[in-house]
């Protein structure tokens, strides 16, 4: 099967990075994840990510630099996810897409309930810190 390619968005603001949660529905019902989502043809890594927090959030990100990229088997896919550091402007935020949202320090991360794919981002965020 081919995998289902994706963009996140590690959105940093005075020191503190938003967390969002997904919905209730599929196998990350509820999980908590950094905004994005799947290219579309012909778009490029950076155009996406702009979009999709655009699309998600209604906030412009300035993509910073390119973090990681994530292999990870669901049981019902398989996710490609390539992860930036991106620094948003002071604009408000608006839940279009995601149930809940919060700025957490680098040390706090470890609080929530991730989506597996992003666990290996969050320890990288919180080793680098
Ligand atoms: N955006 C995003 N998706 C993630 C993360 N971790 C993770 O497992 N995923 C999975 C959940 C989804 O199955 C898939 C992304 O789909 P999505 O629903 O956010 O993307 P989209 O907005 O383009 O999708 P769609 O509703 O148009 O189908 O990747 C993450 O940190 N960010």
């Amino acid at each position: 099967m081919k995998p289902i390619e994706v963009v996140a968005a590690i959105i940093k603001k005075d020191n503190k990075i938003l967390c969002t949660q997904r919905p209730d529905k599929g196998e990350t019902a509820l999980k908590w994840e950094f905004p994005g989502g799947k290219l579309e043809d012909g778009e490029s890594n950076e155009e996406a990510l702009v979009r999709e927090i655009k699309e998600e959030l209604e906030i412009e990100v300035k993509i910073c630099n390119y973090l990681m990229t994530v292999n990870h088997q669901y049981s019902s896919f398989d996710l490609v996810m390539h992860g930036y550091v991106c620094k948003a402007a002071d604009e408000e935020i608006v839940l279009n897409e995601h149930v809940d949202s919060c700025w957490l320090d680098v040390e706090e991360l470890a609080s929530l309930d991730w989506a597996e794919a992003d666990k290996p981002i969050v320890e990288k965020l919180m080793k680098n810190n």
